[in-house]
């Protein structure tokens, strides 16, 4: 298959993966989150983070809301990803609370106004909860197409790195697929965690 070819088959695969997650019932949603809930948060990887970078639901992800609720509830300081107005096609992460206000970006997702907030590190964050489109056994993750978190987390790969923070995917169990194109830029995670199962590759 030549590189096109493959780029074709990624974008028709996360085409199909998009729509199956936006055909889940606001109840089938609901329960999804609250079970992501309860598999998550017995994770050591969880457990153990102090600093959290979540997201907020869009196009269908899986919501976690309730991940965020109970990480509000036991002090443990939370983010979310803008998009870095200085570098495009790069996140940033600002912190959030309940009181945090609130700007859309250009895909409509709210993110901190940036206007009040500092960006803090990427490397002082404990866990990155990622949004994806599709994922596989091995931990691989297709996201929306944009390299947003490949791109701002390559740093992780690069010699002389020594604190990065531990990376998971969270999944609608119907997102996996048996094996997923890998791409060379693809950071590696340390697991998905879906609403059925958790996914670990170490
Ligand atoms: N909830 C959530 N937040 C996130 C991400 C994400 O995937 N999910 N991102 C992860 O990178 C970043 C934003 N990246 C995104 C990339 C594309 C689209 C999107 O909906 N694209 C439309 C085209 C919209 C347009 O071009 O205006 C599409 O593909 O249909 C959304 C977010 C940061 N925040
Ligand atoms: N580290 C990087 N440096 C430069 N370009 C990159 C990097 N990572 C990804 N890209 C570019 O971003 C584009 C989208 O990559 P890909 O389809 O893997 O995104 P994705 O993982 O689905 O998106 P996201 O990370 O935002 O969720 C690719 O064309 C790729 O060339």
């Amino acid at each position: 298959m030549t590189p096109q070819q493959q780029l074709l088959q990624k974008k028709q695969l996360r085409q199909i993966l998009r729509e199956r997650r936006r055909r889940l019932s606001v109840s089938e949603q609901h329960h999804a989150s609250h079970r992501l809930k309860k598999i998550l948060c017995r994770q050591h990887c969880y457990l153990k983070s102090e600093r959290i970078a979540l997201y907020l639901t869009n196009d269908g992800e899986i919501d976690p809301k309730e991940i965020t609720q109970r990480a509000w509830q036991q002090g443990k300081q939370c983010f979310l990803p803008v998009l870095n107005p200085l570098k495009p096609g790069w996140l940033q992460f600002l912190p959030w609370t309940p009181t945090t206000r609130m700007k859309k970006n250009r895909f409509g997702i709210p993110e901190p106004d940036a206007r009040f907030y500092q960006p803090v590190p990427v490397w002082s964050l404990d866990l990155v909860l990622l949004p994806l489109t599709g994922f596989d056994r091995k931990s691989h993750r297709m996201g929306m197409g944009g390299g947003f978190y490949d791109r701002t987390f390559t740093f992780i790969n690069t010699p002389g790195c020594i604190r990065a923070p531990q990376l998971i995917g969270l999944a609608h169990e119907c997102q996996r697929v048996d094996h997923l194109p890998i791409n060379s830029w693809d950071i590696p995670l340390s697991g998905i965690a879906s609403d059925r199962q958790f996914y670990t590759t170490r």
